[in-house]
């Protein structure tokens, strides 16, 4: 058991993530014992129903989406620690009776006035909570009070330094919790400790071994009921500009000093500020974007993006984003890392691909064209593992060599029911452990790299669609790889 003493509060806790991740990783956490007697939720929305509803409302969920079989003793647990509040945002009078409800929830709870404000609402109201918050002094730098914020964190660097500034006025830095799920994912965490965990693995991650990095996180699914956020983001602010960049600082990171919260973000940090400034012509030719068509998807019609729910009929939103980019510093100098991502793709997949280099072209060669690099990959989803791929002698032969695999699978030895990253999000929010959450300078980095993209395709038209729904993504992507003789790792 850990020790927690908190109210959660979340504003939309009518939302779609409250339903679909957040009460079911509550319910998960109260099945392990993980949350503790002083411990309550009080929920925010618009809607007005009686805590009777919305309890009813949150069991479906967590029976739809907990990873955990249903248990009606658990649930009671959190039921009887539920509220359910409705006010507007903008309601002064809405955050007096919050005030109010929580004070009297501290004395059944024994949580003396610690809260930690979730902000599970659409960007747009950041800025109008955290300022409420602060005017009616339930909002300070005291310790007792932690803000849980969703991405994104700002459309672009100018108005991430804004939301900024306002949420630094009532919280301090230390207890702003900026949420990547990226890294919640189990096999994401397990990278730090793939790399300083291993002596072999340490001493072959650098330029002098290895040829290239490659990124994918694909999708099969489309924008589902999230067109109107999409549709004025973007794959790339939606994917590269948090979880991606963020899945390659924990790739190309140096060793911190120490695994506290701090070494391991000021080594990340480094990394995005040894990103290669990206100009004009460098993004023409290195980075593509893409729009999905109308297809199929597992033999389903699927519509294309335009068509698309709260998505412009001529928007030229990319739904697809693929780049080549270099970390300029000692370790990754001329290591290109390839990245791409994108919606209703063949494939649901995210994976690092780490491929070393050819041996010489000395032995072996001439009789074998079978002769492949050695590649590592981080399996992160939907498979989890690691497998690593070398050359081996075909049995019976004299000197004819195949690629074979070291495959670990997580869960044949774990077990398939890995927690949810915000299972694991949730509990270190609560326990005051910020370091699987985005420091603001990572945030003001990752926005510096992205704006230069985005701002060059604002004044660019483009001819999409330009790939179909069910395919592997646009051709130019395919394209951007094999012109440096390389290809798309597939298995
Ligand atoms: N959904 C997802 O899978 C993911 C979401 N996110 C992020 O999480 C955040 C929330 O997303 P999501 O849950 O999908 O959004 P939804 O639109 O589903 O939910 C928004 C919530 O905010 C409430 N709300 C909206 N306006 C007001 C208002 N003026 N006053 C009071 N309540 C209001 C709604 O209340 P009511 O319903 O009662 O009107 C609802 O509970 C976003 O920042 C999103 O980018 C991040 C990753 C994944
Ligand atoms: O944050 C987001 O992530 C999801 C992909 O998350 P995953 O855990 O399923 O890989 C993406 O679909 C969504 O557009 C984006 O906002």
């Amino acid at each position: 058991m850990s020790e927690i003493s908190s109210i959660l509060v979340i504003f939309g806790g009518n939302g779609d993530l409250t339903k679909r991740k957040l009460f079911p990783a509550l319910y998960n956490l109260l099945s392990q014992e993980l949350l503790l007697n002083n411990f309550a939720v009080v929920s925010v929305s618009r809607t007005k129903m009686t805590d009777e509803d919305y309890i009813t409302k949150m069991k479906e969920s967590i029976k739809e989406f907990s990873r955990f079989e249903y248990d009606e003793s658990v649930f009671k647990e959190l039921k009887k620690r539920v509220k359910y509040i409705s006010f507007d945002f903008s309601s002064d009078e809405g955050y007096k009776n919050l005030k109010l409800e929580l004070e009297k929830l501290d004395s059944i709870y024994k949580t003396d006035g610690r809260r930690i404000y979730y902000l599970a609402v659409a960007p747009e109201y950041f800025r109008i909570i955290v300022e409420k918050l602060k005017l009616h002094k339930m909002a300070d730098d005291s310790g007792k009070y932690r803000v849980v914020i969703e991405k994104p964190f700002g459309k672009d660097l100018h108005s991430a330094r804004c939301l900024n500034e306002t949420i630094t006025e009532a919280f301090s830095e230390k207890n702003i919790y900026r949420i990547d799920h990226y890294l919640g994912k189990e096999m994401i965490q397990n990278i730090m400790v793939l790399r300083f965990a291993n002596f072999f693995i340490e001493s072959l991650w650098s330029n002098k071994y290895i040829d290239n990095v490659q990124i994918s996180a694909l999708e099969t699914v489309g924008v589902e009921n999230r067109g109107g956020y999409y549709d004025s983001a973007g794959a790339l602010k939606d994917m590269v500009q948090n979880h991606i960049l963020q899945l390659l600082t924990l790739v190309a990171m140096e060793p911190p000093v120490r695994l506290d919260t701090e070494s391991i973000r000021d080594e990340k940090l480094k990394v995005l500020k040894s990103l290669m400034e990206l100009t004009p012509e460098y993004i023409k030719d290195n980075v593509v974007r893409g729009q999905y068509d109308e297809g199929y998807i597992n033999g389903v019609k699927v519509p294309k993006y335009r068509d698309e729910y709260r998505v412009k009929h001529n928007s030229n939103t990319e739904t697809y984003v693929a780049l080549k980019l270099f970390v300029n510093n000692y370790r990754w100098d001329g290591v290109p890392f390839y990245i791409r991502t994108g919606k209703r793709t063949n494939r649901k997949l995210t994976e690092v691909v780490i491929q070393f280099k050819n041996m010489p072209k000395i032995l072996y060669y001439n009789e074998n064209k079978n002769i492949v690099p050695n590649v590592l990959v981080i399996k992160i989803q939907p498979d989890e593992g690691i497998y690593f791929q070398f050359n081996a002698k075909e049995p019976g032969s004299v000197s004819q060599i195949i690629p074979v695999k070291m495959d670990f699978c997580h869960s044949c030895i774990f077990g398939g029911n890995t927690p949810e990253s915000y299972e694991r999000l949730l509990l270190d929010s609560l326990k005051g452990d910020s370091t699987l959450f985005t420091r603001w300078d990572e945030v003001e980095y990752s926005w510096k790299f992205v704006d230069a993209i985005s701002t060059l395709w604002l004044n660019e038209s483009i001819d999409f669609p330009n790939y179909k729904a069910g395919s592997i993504g646009p051709k130019e992507a395919e394209n951007l790889i094999k012109r440096d003789n390389r290809e798309w790792w597939s298995r």
